[in-house]
């Protein structure tokens, strides 16, 4: 099986090429791949299927060609991942499948644009909606938040500062209440920063801890939910956030409608794996594909 692998500030995938969507993805397959000791490593898997050829996005194919199937590293997929598109752009042009410049991806969670440049990818994802209050807990201290939709959940908690956030113990899941995230929850936590970003209404840090992935070093998605709630503290619907991720920066351009989500995508390598060597089951001769269901939980 072929892939490639790339990264957005650090959020790194194992990237499927699957034009026609004849892959036999499993949840398990995905889980393989990503193991970081017995696999090739990574956050997730971005299936590069084309729109018409899957069901779940047959819908999206007169808007785009591309559909961005994505996998957390636990074998459940998500409905959106902002570091996903924008890698994934930067695949399809370098591996000749778009011309580049501007293009449309097809996700669950809708259509989105990417702006494709030599030092950066742009993802224009929907407008994070804030819609309620929740706490998180962190080794029995809890952190109150807020609810944030981008296409798929998340739960920003404001921390006072960055020893704190760097204090943080995110190598277990944060607990959060299942009765407001059924389908769990990638849950941010965000300083403000102490430098002034030229041209940004705010700077803020930010670690993640992501529903089916853990702790990463950046969630696109997540800096959006984060920008949008820096905004919102700050008494603003639209505006410039900078928003430092573990893995680098990113930059959210909120206005009326878009998020715009900017920062590097790069493709580090190009391979063959051998999917044997990974333990996997396939599935069997009757040609049957095991699919996960959206949210943690799903196997
Ligand atoms: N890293 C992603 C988000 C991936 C999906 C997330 N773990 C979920 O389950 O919702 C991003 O860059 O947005």
């Amino acid at each position: 099986m072929t892939y490639a692998k790339g990264h957005g500030t650090g959020n790194d995938f194992v990237i499927l090429p699957d034009p026609d969507g004849l892959l036999p993805l499993t949840p398990r397959l995905v889980a393989a791949l990503c193991d970081r000791r017995r696999g090739i490593g990574a956050d997730g898997v971005l299936r590069v299927v084309r729109a018409g050829a899957h069901p779940e996005a047959v819908r999206y194919a007169g808007a785009a060609e591309w559909f961005m199937d994505y996998w957390n590293a636990d074998g459940t997929y998500a409905e959106m991942c902002g570091n996903g598109v924008r890698v994934f752009a930067r695949y399809l042009t370098e591996a000749g499948y778009a011309a580049g410049g501007e293009l449309t991806i097809a996700t669950r969670a809708g259509v989105v644009r990417a702006v494709v440049t030599a030092d950066e990818v742009a993802a224009g994802l929907s407008k994070p909606r804030v819609y309620g209050q929740s706490v998180a807990r962190v080794e029995g201290r809890r952190y109150d938040g807020a609810a944030v939709d981008v296409g798929n959940p998340h739960l920003v908690c404001r921390v006072a500062g960055t020893r704190e956030l760097a204090g943080l113990d995110l190598s277990t899941s944060p607990e959060f209440s299942d009765a407001d995230f059924p389908s769990g929850v990638n849950v941010e936590f965000s300083a403000p920063g102490v430098v002034a970003v030229p041209g940004a209404h705010a700077h803020v840090r930010m670690r993640v801890y992501e529903r089916g992935s853990g702790e990463t070093l950046s969630c696109g998605s997540g800096a959006c939910a984060v920008a949008a709630v820096a905004l919102a503290d700050a008494g603003l619907s639209a505006g410039t956030v900078a928003v430092d991720v573990p893995g680098g920066r990113l930059t959210v351009v909120l206005d009326e409608e878009t998020c715009w989500l900017a920062g590097p995508a790069v493709i580090v390598a190009n391979g063959t794996v051998d999917t044997e060597a990974l333990d996997v089951r396939l599935p069997g001769p009757d040609g049957s594909r095991p699919v996960g269901v959206a949210g943690a939980g799903a196997k």
